[in-house]
């Protein structure tokens, strides 16, 4: 969803994921919680009995593993690496030559999640900095009519990455889960979006407050679209294709 050019719109990404790094907090609560009858949240439950017992909503939930038990700082320096599929055998692979940015927890209903997980954790790269390095037979488009064109695993299902191809604000950016690496140093999470959506996918509403309770407590922000600086970059490339803002130079 996310054309200003690439070349227009990085640096201004580079810029806003250094802003938000700094709102993150650290001594944050081991987690998997519960969202139940009580409006408090319990710590009592092992990750394993949650995402065993998670199928039903509102029962136990798993934000994302990459957040239940609080969040691991990525690294500045880190340079990218490979992602693969899920597939026990010949999975596919795509390789990314740096590192994520404005990655984030997106509950949108469109967006791969693993299982158990009520959010999806996804980030962009420029476009010409992903390829397909092994096994891209085996990928089709989930959604063509979509605004972004997910390539998934036909085998496991997994999004391996997400593209734009029409006239967009984030033309040129490339949506992928960086969890699907082994490496260490991808950017973290920097907020929530698309929160509400979840209720959408059957989570109940009377305990949506919980869950953004829990972000932040994870200190991310929750949003039921994207973040403002994001909304921001949109409108502006919106303003300037309807002429009500000076063209870019
Ligand atoms: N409430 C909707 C929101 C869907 C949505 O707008 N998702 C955003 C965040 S990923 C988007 O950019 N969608 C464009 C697309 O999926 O092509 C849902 O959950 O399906
Ligand atoms: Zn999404």
């Amino acid at each position: 969803m996310f054309g200003v050019s690439v070349v227009e719109l990085w640096p201004f990404l580079f810029d806003v994921l250094a802003a938000c790094m700094v709102t993150i907090k650290t001594g944050l609560l081991p987690v998997c919680f519960h969202v139940g009858a009580s409006s408090s949240l319990s710590t009592s439950l092992t990750c394993e009995q949650q995402l065993s017992t998670s199928t039903s909503p509102d029962r136990m939930v798993s934000l994302h593993p990459l957040l239940d038990n609080g969040i691991t700082p990525g690294s500045d320096s880190f340079p990218g690496g490979t992602l693969k599929c899920l597939c026990p055998s010949s999975p596919v692979e795509i390789t990314l030559t740096t590192n994520v940015a404005h990655n984030h927890a997106c509950g949108c209903s469109k967006c791969w999640k693993p299982a158990g997980a009520l959010f999806s954790i996804v980030g962009v790269v420029p476009r010409d900095e992903l390829s397909v390095t092994a096994n891209g037979d085996k990928l089709t488009i989930v959604d063509e009519s979509a605004v972004i064109q997910r390539y998934a695993c036909k085998e496991c299902g997994t999004h391996l990455y997400g593209r734009i191809e029409k006239e967009h604000p984030f033309y040129g950016l490339d949506f992928v889960h960086a969890e699907l690496s082994e490496e260490e140093g991808w950017q973290e999470p920097q907020f929530a979006a698309f929160v509400s959506s979840v209720i959408e996918q059957g989570f109940d509403p009377a305990k949506i407050g919980e869950v953004r309770a829990r972000f932040r407590e994870l200190g991310l922000e929750t949003y039921d679209s994207l973040s403002p600086p994001l909304m921001d970059a949109i409108a502006a490339w919106t303003g300037r294709k309807n002429g009500k803002l000076p063209a870019a130079a």
